[in-house]
């Protein structure tokens, strides 16, 4: 692992939080629940995370989190990866999670809120690690569920910044969610929304256009419309990129191929995030060390992303000014403008 690459201070701005369970914490929160899995062990289920594709990954993203039951197992799934982060200099954090996964089996929002947001309190608390929580309309359900979600955060209003929209993306366009997205704006939601991960470079405009999002997640597809890309540059709109997940879900077939350099040169405003780590096979580091050796992006690149990061998040200028200083100090200090 590159020092350059370790010690950079990062932000991270795409993050399931379901989607950081390892198999350990699976196996452990299962016993701790009296759940039987379907998988032998640890090392049984590691080695099903062999994805075709989206779904794929989805399926095994879905049962996973059903080992989750209690206000303390949504805790420490996000304790342990603010752990993990914290390690790896991720100095903010806005992270997805899907209610929907949760509610359907039962499971109480007061739980799942609770836990994962006393684990983000205590991070800010503990280390200055400073966090956002952003609410996820799972697209493969519909419109009236979306409705009812919105509906039942109302009590937690105050602890979500923001809404996104994730899970199935072919079939399920942005247009299925304008009325949905149209109310949470009115709640003063900020939104996001996947698009342009497995479907065409026309959900990202939809997503623009019907959705009213200020960033979209994934968007590599946006290289197959150049004057798609010439309004993501016009406008500043981020994307929220995911190297190690289009890798593992074969969104590209070589990170060689992959398009974030492209991106980055046509002036996006690109930026390095890990999406469900424990299933693509890394956290931030991983993410911007594949860039590097497989894509062979250079230390002053990974800077550019590392600053568009900070450009992109939902800090207040004043923090956001001093996170850009101190990106561009670990540059000097490395000989990178
Ligand atoms: N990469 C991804 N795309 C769509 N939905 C997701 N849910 C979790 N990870 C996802
Ligand atoms: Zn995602």
């Amino acid at each position: 692992m590159s020092a350059f690459i370790e010690q950079l201070p990062k932000v991270e701005l795409h993050l399931h939080i379901e989607g950081t369970l390892e198999p350990e914490m699976v196996f452990a929160l299962a016993r701790r629940n009296g759940i039987t899995l379907d998988y032998a062990d640890e090392s049984a289920l590691r080695a099903a995370y062999d994805f075709r594709d989206l779904q794929s990954f989805l399926d095994l993203y879905y049962l996973g989190m059903q080992v989750l039951r209690t206000e303390q197992d949504y805790f420490d799934m996000t304790w342990a990866y603010l752990e993990r982060v914290h390690r790896e200099r991720v100095r903010h954090t806005e992270i997805f999670f899907d209610p929907q996964a949760h509610t359907d089996r039962g499971i109480p929002l007061a739980v799942v809120v609770g836990g994962i947001h006393r684990a983000l309190e205590q991070a800010q608390r503990q280390w200055g690690l400073s966090s956002r929580l952003i609410m996820s309309f799972l697209r493969h359900l519909s419109e009236e569920a979306a409705f009812d979600t919105l509906r039942q955060a109302e009590p937690f209003r105050h602890l979500l910044a923001g809404i996104g929209l994730d899970s199935s993306e072919r079939g399920n366009p942005p247009a299925k969610f304008s009325r949905v997205y149209a109310l949470a704006r009115e709640q003063g939601y900020r939104l996001v929304a996947h698009a342009g991960e497995e479907g065409p470079a026309s959900y990202i405009s939809d997503a623009l256009d019907l959705l009213r999002v200020e960033r979209i997640d994934h968007g590599v597809a946006a290289t197959q419309d150049p004057a798609l890309m010439r309004r993501l540059a016009r406008e500043r709109i981020p994307l929220t990129v995911c190297p190690l997940s289009n890798l593992r879900l074969r969104v590209v077939q070589d990170m060689a191929d992959h398009p974030m350099l492209t991106l980055l040169a046509e002036g996006l405003c690109v930026t390095v995030n890990s999406d469900d780590p424990a299933y693509f096979g890394g956290y931030m580091n991983a993410n911007y060390q594949a860039l590097q050796d497989g894509l062979g992006a250079s230390d002053g690149e990974l800077l550019q992303m590392a600053l568009n990061s900070v450009e992109a998040c939902w800090l207040s200028p004043e923090e956001k000014a001093a996170l850009v200083r101190d990106i561009r100090a670990h540059g000097q200090a490395f000989g990178v403008a």
